[in-house]
């Protein structure tokens, strides 16, 4: 593109994004240097700062000079009430697909189409004529683009592929946080049980099911975020089985990825998992479990956000547990659950003081041996036992097992991973329950499944891990742990998955059958991949070495990871940090930050889930129910072989 005087852009724009300008001169250009030149904004920009554009002022329709690479070309003649379908923008870059989606937006169209990608914006009100009984009947069976775009011709398309086809499908739900992944599931669900609803009278249908069950999947899995009151901090797979003759049989939810981070802590103006604040809310039940306002404890009030507008977590404790009388979870089951959810709390309450000898921790005062002892009483377990299973490690060694005390902070360690999978056992339990109650059809001829998943999280920094040392300064970040790493390392693969079935395999075919073709450049993200999870040389392996080596550190941790990998072009060395490491992910492209992982304090506290919890499955067994815990909830939640 020549940029000529007159020529139509968009400027790079610090508060706008993007912003409408026509170039008034171009600078000569030295091959060395990206050309400059000069925009006048076509706004009334005068709140508008010019600092990104190369820090010179500039003020409401007096030229800017602007960096040549952040000036895109712009349509004049694009439709003002954009396309419905952003492959017929001239120019398909990014201000020119957020300025048609702004312009259908305004017009309530909130559905445009990337070929046979849906996006949709959230419209955050509701549309009730988008989605009623008629809008349904106009979608079904109809060839897909031939109507407006919409999330019932994706579900339509599918539906009519798998019965055509005999094929499976599945349809990827994908955005950040607050962006209407969840809404969108539910949609796509409500149009897949009228096409394909069960002949059932007065059955449930799944949908109702599946819908019934998400109260109590919420409660245990939604928190409050800065972006979402009522986020889901877990992947969710939703597969919906039909028989022969396209009607649905069964169905299943999958969950993924579970935020086990937020049991043990939160970050300012956020909160827990909603469970724990209705169970602090519930009256009676929480004066059995000796529970008090969220404030008093720990696992709660690193925040000081309690409630949630509009919300009475009482009334929410109740419908938990409607939804876990409707799911079929009898009442020993569901107190068993709730008396989990106040050990967890008790068990944060749990503090620790330096023991006699040296690097030795005791617990700190008779207000923690209350909570000790109640954690022990909900959880069944001896309270000694589980006093110095936080205070000890045994190591393994050829020679037998040799039993060694843990200073202060590995205490700490120990009792946030008994919290977190405690927490995680239990989830996935009620998702077996969940399951059990919808009913699967082991013999369905095939399923839609439908992943609602996080999209990229790309925050200022996301961390690997960190030491108690480290918390003042991660208080101050929006959010961080190593499941960041996870969620965004999940994206790339389904990044590849994309790029292979869009890309890679479409294009080998037209080689193959020799159809004349322009090859379509695409950024490849397999170096990504393996770059996290190639054996033996990856991240992850790295990782695992590290934590295995009991005496690893961030900066032996650091050092081996730039001593394989200091060459892979996505992996970064910041200059002025002996322990950080930068990563470029796909999405970096469109992220001006690159996501650091920060590795401070020490790096053995990695092995909190994984190898110092077998540590301690050695140490704790529970001891016999008193009083009868059912025995799904013994098998599944208390009884975790720690
Ligand atoms: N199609 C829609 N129509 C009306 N409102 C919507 C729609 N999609 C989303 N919303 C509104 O946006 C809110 C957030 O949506 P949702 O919970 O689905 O986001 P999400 O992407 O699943 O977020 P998270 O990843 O944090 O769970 C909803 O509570 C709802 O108020």
């Amino acid at each position: 593109m020549i940029f000529r005087p007159g020529t139509a852009v968009w400027v790079e724009h610090p508060d706008l994004a993007w912003a409408e300008a026509e170039v008034v001169s171009t600078a000569p250009t030295r091959s060395s240097a990206p050309s400059t030149i000069t925009v006048v904004l076509l706004s009334n920009g005068a709140k508008v700062s010019a600092s990104l554009l190369m820090g010179v002022a500039m003020r409401c329709s007096r030229p800017v000079v602007a960096d040549g690479r952040k000036v895109l070309p712009r349509d004049m003649e694009a439709d003002l009430c954009g396309v419905d379908d952003m492959t017929k923008l001239i120019y398909l870059h990014e201000p020119g697909v957020l300025c048609n989606l702004a312009r259908r937006y305004t017009l309530n169209e909130i559905y445009t189409y990337t070929g046979r990608i849906l996006i949709a914006v959230n419209p955050f009100a509701k549309l009730p004529h988008l989605y009623d009984m008629h809008m349904m009947e106009q979608y079904r069976g109809v060839q897909f683009g031939e109507l407006s775009p919409h999330v019932f011709a994706i579900a339509d398309a599918s539906y009519r592929a798998m019965v055509g086809e005999n094929c499976s499908q599945s349809i990827l739900v994908s955005g950040e946080s607050g962006a209407g992944k969840t809404e969108t599931t539910k949609l796509i669900m409500r149009y897949l049980t009228f096409v394909g609803g069960r002949a059932t009278g007065n059955i449930r249908s799944v949908e109702q099911q599946v819908l019934e069950a998400n109260p109590l999947l919420e409660a245990f899995g939604n928190a409050r975020t800065v972006r979402n009151d009522n986020s889901s901090r877990f992947g969710k797979f939703v597969q919906i089985q039909f028989d022969k003759s396209g009607r649905i049989s069964g169905a299943a939810v999958r969950t993924y990825l579970l935020e086990r981070s937020r049991v043990v802590q939160i970050s300012e103006s956020e909160r827990n998992y909603h469970c724990f604040y209705q169970l602090c809310a519930s009256g009676q039940d929480a004066d059995k479990y000796k529970l008090a306002h969220p404030r008093n404890f720990n696992y709660l009030n690193q925040s000081h956000t309690f409630e949630l507008q509009g919300v009475s977590d009482a009334e929410e404790y109740l419908k938990t547990r409607r939804a876990m009388d409707i799911v079929g979870i009898c009442f020993a089951d569901q107190e068993a659950i709730f008396r989990i959810v106040a050990a967890i709390l008790h068990l944060g309450n749990i503090e620790f003081s330096p023991g006699e000898e040296f690097d030795s921790s005791a617990i700190k005062d008779e207000k923690c041996r209350f909570h000790l002892q109640m954690a022990a009483d909900l959880l069944m377990v001896d309270a000694s036992l589980l006093l110095s299973t936080l205070c000890f490690r045994k190591i393994k060694t050829p020679e037998g097992n040799i039993i060694k005390a843990v200073d202060n902070s590995s205490a700490v360690i120990g009792r946030d991973a008994l919290a977190k999978t405690v927490y995680a056992r239990l989830f996935d339990w009620l998702v077996d329950n969940i399951n059990k109650s919808i009913g699967q059809d082991i013999d369905s001829r095939a399923q839609i499944g439908v992943l609602d998943i996080y999209g990229f999280e790309c925050f200022k920094y996301n961390s690997l891990y960190f030491g108690s040392s480290f918390l003042e300064f991660l208080m101050a970040l929006p959010c961080v742990s190593f499941e960041q790493l996870c969620i965004n390392f999940a994206n790339e693969k389904l990044q590849q998955h994309f790029n292979k079935h869009v890309f890679k395999m479409e294009q080998e075919e037209y080689k193959t059958e020799e159809i004349n073709w322009s090859y379509i450049e695409f950024v490849d993200n397999q170096d990504i991949l393996d770059l996290i999870e190639k054996k033996p040389i990856g991240i992850v392996s790295l990782l695992d070495e590290a934590c295995i080596l009991g005496k690893s550190t961030h900066e032996t941790f650091a050092t081996k990871l730039f001593q394989n990998l200091r060459t892979h072009p996505r992996l970064d060395k910041p200059k002025l940090s002996k322990t950080d490491f930068a990563l470029s992910p796909f999405a970096g492209k469109a992220c001006p930050v690159n996501q650091h992982f920060f590795l401070e304090g020490k790096i053995s506290n990695l092995e909190d889930e994984n190898h110092l919890l077998r540590q301690k499955a050695l140490n704790l067994s529970p001891r016999h129910s008193r009083t009868g815990v059912p025995h799904a909830v013994q098998d599944h939640s208390l009884n975790l072989h720690l």
